[in-house]
């Protein structure tokens, strides 16, 4: 019964509705259609109700015209009234069908949106993940070598690589040396002062950062008649050996002369924590950098790594930049006892990405082609 009156209602709305429709409906393309519709020219005549004859997909049908025109012209205040004038059942569907579309067209969007994200970050290349165990023969690729070679080259011709490229190996050093070497470090950087994000001690010279200064450890140890205590002789030793297998390793992959290449400096100890990067020159590890450049002394870069990502710290991954668009980037997860070598020109640009948690530790071990820039580590005797 409600119901009942509920659509009569709504008939007669509509109905007063169309009369002032078919005065705006003159030119509009519907008339044709209408004109055809016996149902709806007797309503627009008489401006009455015959809908009890009308069979329910007449009125269908006359409600889709007025919803149609309704949803299409604008500018008609009666065309709002329109809306209205429809049977609550058929809102509904109109409402939920624009929820549905709204819905439809958001997930699109943000699906598109995810994907796109996605797709860059699975376009970077994890080279070397900490689940990964490279044993045997270094795991890598080669790349063509940057210009930044050309002078070099006919400098050193025994030792300028022909082919570039950067590699990765868990079984060159192990972990007896990675944890004399990391307890090594650890035992020095207590020795001063946390200095921001970055500590820094160059095995080669002596130098170690304490606050944004450095001091020399050699230089103070010279007087102090129980150094040994401090520095142990061990610890060469033990830095040679690595620093022999990572020599014929780099060689025989880049396929040069083992007798021309050559340790040189800086060969440091690195310790990044997640406070704020210090401002020295150990700034360049946040930024994209060539080593060939930046330390003036480089050809090829060896890095061993005396702490494993995720485990000891979170970020510090290793990126090697291969476009300006952070895409399609190399990362090398560090691991404990894990070394990676690479070319130092252009051709392998990289950067460490920041450290957001804990401690990391690693060795930069450079190698150079030139013998005047050949360093020779000092002995407990220094
Ligand atoms: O610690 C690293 O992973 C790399 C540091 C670096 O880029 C460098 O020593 O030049
Ligand atoms: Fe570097």
């Amino acid at each position: 019964m409600v119901q009942n009156n509920q659509h009569h209602h709504h008939r007669r709305r509509r109905n007063l509705l169309h009369n002032v429709d078919n005065k705006n409906r003159h030119s509009n393309d519907d008339d044709v259609d209408d004109q055809q519709n016996d149902g709806r020219q007797s309503i627009n005549k008489d401006g009455n109700i015959i809908g009890e004859q009308n069979n329910s997909k007449q009125q269908q049908q006359q409600q889709h015209r007025s919803m149609n025109r309704n949803v299409f012209s604008h500018g008609n205040r009666s065309h709002v009234y329109s809306i209205l004038s429809l049977p609550i059942w058929l809102r509904k569907i109109i409402i939920s069908m624009s929820i549905m579309f709204i819905v439809y067209i958001y997930h699109h969007h943000y699906n598109n949106n995810q994907n796109r994200n996605q797709l860059q970050s699975s376009t970077n290349i994890t080279m070397a993940s900490i689940n990964d165990n490279h044993l045997g023969s270094p795991f890598g690729q080669f790349k063509q070598c940057s210009n930044d070679y050309e002078q070099d080259r006919l400098q050193f011709k025994s030792c300028t690589p022909y082919k570039c490229g950067r590699f990765v190996s868990d079984s060159i050093v192990n972990d007896n040396e990675a944890l004399e070497l990391r307890l090594f470090a650890q035992t020095i950087f207590t020795m001063v002062q946390p200095n921001g994000g970055v500590a820094i001690f160059d095995l080669a010279s002596g130098a170690l950062s304490n606050g944004t200064q450095f001091i020399n450890l050699y230089k103070l140890l010279k007087h102090l008649p129980d150094r040994e205590k401090v520095i142990k002789q061990k610890i060469f030793d033990t830095f040679h050996v690595v620093r022999k297998k990572l020599l014929q390793t780099i060689t025989m992959t880049f396929g040069i002369k083992s007798d021309h290449l050559y340790l040189t400096s800086p060969v440091f100890f690195t310790k990044i924590n997640s406070k704020q990067a210090a401002k020295t020159l150990n700034d360049e590890y946040w930024h994209p950098h060539i080593d060939k450049f930046t330390y003036n002394t480089f050809h090829y870069t060896s890095l061993l790594y005396l702490a494993t990502y995720q485990e000891e710290f979170s970020g510090g991954r290793f990126i090697f930049i291969d476009n300006d668009e952070k895409i399609n980037n190399t990362i090398i997860e560090p691991k404990f006892g894990r070394i990676s070598f690479f070319t130092s020109g252009s051709e392998n640009q990289h950067m460490v990405e920041q450290v957001s948690n804990g401690e990391r530790f690693a060795l930069t071990i450079p190698f150079t082609c030139d013998p005047n820039k050949q360093v020779i580590l000092p002995t407990t005797t220094i």
